[in-house]
Formats: structure tokens, C-alpha cells, sequence
């Protein structure tokens, strides 16, 4: 039915500025790009953090301790205020979004996958974009993903999508921490290819993700190893999910 169906990816740093806000313009030019893909007939599942970082925005500082419950209490804040944000902006567009929340367990084999499918299937075939997080107010420690990098694998591989597009905060995979000068974008990366020495380690706010560089690159060779080509990009850049539809030269592209 549709030419293609890409599943995109976007980390909390790329929809946040400085002081921890999140940009709506940002959330809108990538909504733009999807809408553009869908008159093209290709189809786009989001992943989208940001819901932990949205609650901080309405909540503030919380009293609570526990690091854990602090996390469901921000995300059951902030995930519908997110929806709030791209509902309005598709409407715009003249386009239908839905929310999908998931927990680890509903990927395992049997009728919770079944349901997973059925869901995604369903509202594709209604021309209707799925926005997936993990379901962050209910799944604590067992049922956690390692990150939302590791929801989109799984929902590219449900699907059987034609790509999986990685958004976050740099343009790509380095020969070294980005910041340092002689460090070097990689255009490729093989499956088989061995760069993880050259990752670095990196201490980011609580409302993102758990997983960093490393896991990250872990997520997309298993998925580029299951014939589904990935790639980490920067979220922030103008038409960036297009340039990489298109083939153009952009971002760190992860194949088998
Ligand atoms: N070799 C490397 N190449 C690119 N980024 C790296 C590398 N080593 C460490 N990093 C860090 O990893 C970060 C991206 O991972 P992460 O913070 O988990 O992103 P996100 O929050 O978008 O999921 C970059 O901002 C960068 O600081
Ligand atoms: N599910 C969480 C984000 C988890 C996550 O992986 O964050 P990020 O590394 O910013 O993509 C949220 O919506 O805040």
C-alpha cells in the first residue's frame, strides 16, 4: 500500500534548547518532513521522547526522591502534553496522529506482539501516523526498554520497515568524542565493523535517555544486521529525514 514505511527516531536533546525547553518550531519541522513523506506515499512510525522533560516543564523540581517514581511521575505529566504538541501540529497539515505506548513485554512472541501488529498495521492502513514512546508511567525496571533507541529497533522490525532513522544531537557516529577537533564523522559503519573504541562517554540530563552513544550503536547494528539500514543523524538539521529518504550523503549510515 505504501511505497515505503520508515520508522524516525527523535531523542529529547534534539526538541530541547539550552535551558531544557522544549521547541515547538523543532517539533513542527519534523512533523513538515513527515507530512512531505506521506504525500510521497511513504509512511513514518515516530518514536518521540520528551515526555520526562515535558513533565519537568509543568511539574518543576519534584519533592519526590526516588529517582524511579520521579521518572513515571514526569512522564505520565509530560506525555500528554507532548500528544497536545503533535496532535495540534498534524492537524495543521491536515493529517491524523495516534498514541502508542508500549512496555518491553508487548514485543515478546505470542498475543501481546500479535496485538502490537495488529495495532500498527491498523492505523497505517488509515493513513493515520503512529507516535510511540515507551509507556514510561508503568514500566519500571523489568519492563524497561534500555532506551527509546531500543523501541524503535523493535518497531522497525515489527513492521518490517525500510529503514529505521535515528535523530539526536550530532550529526553522526565520530572517530572520537564530536566535541574534540580531530574527531571524524563516519559516513558508514559496517555491522561487523569494529568502532566502538571510539566512543566516549557522556552525562546528560535525567529527563533523557538511560542509553548513550554505545548503546545507541549496539541498537543500530542489530538492526542494520537484520537487513533494515540505519542511521544516526542530527535532528536539529533542516530536512534532514528527507536528505536521508533521498540518499543523500548525511549522517552515519549503519549496514549489514
Ligand atoms: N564516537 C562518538 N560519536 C558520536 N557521538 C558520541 C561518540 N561518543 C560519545 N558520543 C556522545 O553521544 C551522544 C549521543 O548519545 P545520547 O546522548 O544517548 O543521544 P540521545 O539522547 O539523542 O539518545 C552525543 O551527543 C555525543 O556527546
Ligand atoms: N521515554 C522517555 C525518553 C527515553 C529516552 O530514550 O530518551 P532519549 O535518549 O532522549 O531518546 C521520555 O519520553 O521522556
Amino acid at each position: 500500500m505504501y511505497e515505503k514505511r520508515i520508522v524516525v527516531k527523535v531523542g529529547t536533546n534534539v526538541m530541547i534548547n539550552k535551558d531544557n525547553r522544549i521547541v515547538q518550531p523543532i517539533l513542527k519541522r519534523l512533523v513538515d518532513q513527515i507530512a512531505e513523506l506521506y504525500e510521497q506515499n511513504i509512511m513514518t512510525v515516530l518514536v518521540s521522547s520528551g515526555s520526562a522533560n515535558a513533565g519537568l516543564e509543568i511539574l518543576g523540581e519534584s519533592e519526590i526522591e526516588n529517582k524511579s517514581i520521579r521518572r513515571q511521575v514526569y512522564s505520565a505529566i509530560g506525555q500528554p502534553r507532548m500528544m497536545r504538541y503533535y496532535y495540534s501540529i498534524f492537524h495543521d497539515y491536515g493529517m491524523r496522529c495516534a498514541q502508542v505506548l508500549a512496555t518491553k513485554r508487548d514485543f515478546n512472541p505470542g498475543e501481546h506482539r500479535k496485538n502490537m501488529i495488529n495495532c500498527y498495521e491498523g492505523l497505517m492502513s488509515e493513513g493515520v501516523i503512529p507516535i510511540a514512546n515507551e509507556d514510561d508511567a508503568v514500566s519500571v525496571t523489568h519492563s524497561m526498554f534500555s532506551d527509546n533507541d531500543e523501541l524503535a529497533s523493535l518497531i522497525a522490525e515489527l513492521i518490517h520497515a525500510d529503514m529505521l532513522i535515528i535523530l539526536t544531537d550530532i550529526d553522526g557516529f565520530y572517530t572520537g568524542h564530536p566535541d574534540n577537533d580531530d574527531s571524524e564523522l563516519l559516513p558508514e559503519v559496517k555491522v561487523d565493523q569494529n568502532v566502538e573504541q571510539y566512543i566516549e562517554e557522556t552525562d546528560k540530563g535525567e529527563t533523557s535517555g538511560r542509553g548513550g552513544m554505545a548503546s545507541k550503536l549496539k541498537i543500530a547494528k542489530n538492526t542494520a544486521a537484520k537487513n533494515i539500514p540505519t542511521y544516526i543523524a542530527n535532528g536539529k538539521k533542516d530536512r534532514i529525514i528527507l536528505d536521508i529518504v533521498e540518499g543523500k550523503d548525511v549522517g552515519t549510515r549503519i549496514v549489514e
